[in-house]
């Protein structure tokens, strides 16, 4: 970890004069007058500076360095973050604005990543509302009384007030103060990923029962995304007005569908939060998991970067996604597991793709899996940062 002490330096460098001024202009930006107001910017340029390379990248405009942040950095890969999590169930910890800031940190200080991801959980927002569930170790968020009907949409979901997640605000206001520049990711979960675990009850493998509702029970699908939308465009309207410069829509479970049914039961609820949130002007990053079939749809919805996983090629990837847009990814997170001269290769060829883009930030196709090796994160961070942006 101490070799690493210089890179959160070389990386904020670039950026720190021109991040000041956007940060500035972020509260009034936020102002509630605005909510109705929706002017479409996904290229909006705030102030005319040049953004930190993460900005930039997002926004199609050439970046001082390819930027890279992971998903799943903060986590159980890192000792820092076993240590802190000790005894503290996961829920509870996303309550709490020190640990938060804390777990947030950790990766940006270890990797000198280009973008921090706040610290939550896709339904953290739904906990919020009173929605029974837990997240449970090892398996993910377990849902104690599934929804499947309206009455069900109607008793267990209603709108998100920011009073209702003070900590978030709090912790991300907290966290503008620590990042010193670097870009902070807030994000949600999408309507459809959300739908998922509240009607199965838990994680899915085929997502049979949310399937069957879609196609049986159209009112009850409707009331329950729509409802879902609204809270997730609540829930990113929070994090960007307290402080978030970019936001991420994990549509983790999307790659289940096939792209006729995304594009009528899916899409219009996904195209509803991105574009409640495009007053805002920050970045929009719109990801799922085996999407490489849906990535038009999902550029589509109202995204300025799509997420590619690491299934497609990125070349592929960038034709589908269109000129439009920026991408993000796509390393297969296994490939940490490779020896070091693979890693770099496997890295080179997403570089020289992303190359191609209109933007491209760097990551892998999806999250940090818990046995990575920190040590080989810094060195792709580094691999990554030294690639000669053309
Ligand atoms: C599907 C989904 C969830 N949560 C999330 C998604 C979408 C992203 C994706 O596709 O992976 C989003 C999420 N969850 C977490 C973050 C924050 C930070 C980051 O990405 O670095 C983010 C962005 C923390 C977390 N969320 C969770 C952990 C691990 C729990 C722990 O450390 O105790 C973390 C760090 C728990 C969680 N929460 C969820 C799952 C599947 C799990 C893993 C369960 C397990 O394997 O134990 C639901």
């Amino acid at each position: 970890m101490k070799p690493d002490a210089a890179k959160p330096e070389k990386a904020t460098k670039p950026k720190a004069p021109d991040a000041k001024p956007e940060k500035a202009a972020k509260p009034e930006k936020a102002a509630k007058s605005e909510t109705a107001a929706k002017p479409k910017a996904p290229d909006a340029k705030p102030e005319g500076a040049p953004a930190s390379a993460f900005l930039a990248a997002c926004r199609g405009e050439k970046p001082s360095h390819v930027p890279v942040w992971f998903m799943r950095q903060a986590g159980r890969s890192l000792p820092e973050y076993r240590k802190v999590r000790q005894g503290v169930p996961m829920l509870e910890s996303c309550t709490r604005p020190e640990m938060v800031v804390e777990i947030t940190m950790q990766p940006v200080r270890r990797y000198g990543v280009d973008a921090a991801i706040f610290y939550s959980d896709i339904v953290v927002p739904l906990k919020a509302i009173g929605v029974d569930l837990d997240i449970v170790p090892g398996t993910g968020p377990v849902v104690e009384n599934p929804i499947r009907s309206v009455k069900d949409v109607e008793s267990q979901l209603r709108d998100l007030e920011p009073d209702d997640v003070s900590y978030v605000t709090e912790a991300v206001r907290g966290l503008v103060g620590e990042l010193k520049g670097t870009p902070l990711i807030g994000f949600s979960g999408a309507p459809f990923t959300l739908a998922s675990y509240l009607i199965e009850g838990g994680p899915s493998r085929d997502h049979r029962l949310t399937k069957e509702l879609m196609y049986r029970d159209p009112d009850t699908w409707d009331a329950l995304l729509g409802r879902l939308a609204k809270i997730a465009a609540a829930f990113l309207r929070v994090q960007v007005q307290a402080g978030a410069q970019a936001v991420q829509l994990f549509d983790s479970w999307a790659g289940s569908l096939s792209r006729d049914d995304y594009e009528r039961y899916v899409k219009p609820y996904a195209a509803e939060v991105l574009d409640a949130v495009a007053d805002l002007e920050v970045p929009r990053i719109h990801f799922g998991v085996g999407t490489g079939e849906l990535l038009g749809e999902m550029a589509d919805a109202g995204a300025d970067v799509v997420g590619v996983d690491w299934r497609v090629d990125l070349a592929d990837g960038i034709k589908r996604v269109g000129s439009k847009r920026a991408v993000q990814g796509n390393l297969d997170p296994t490939v940490l597991f490779a020896p070091d001269d693979i890693i770099k290769a496997k890295a080179d060829a997403v570089l020289k793709a992303g190359s191609k883009a209109r933007g491209h930030v760097f990551n892998l196709g999806h999250g940090v899996l818990p046995a990575t090796d920190p040590d080989a994160l810094a060195r792709l961070v580094d691999h990554v940062h030294a690639y000669e942006v053309r």
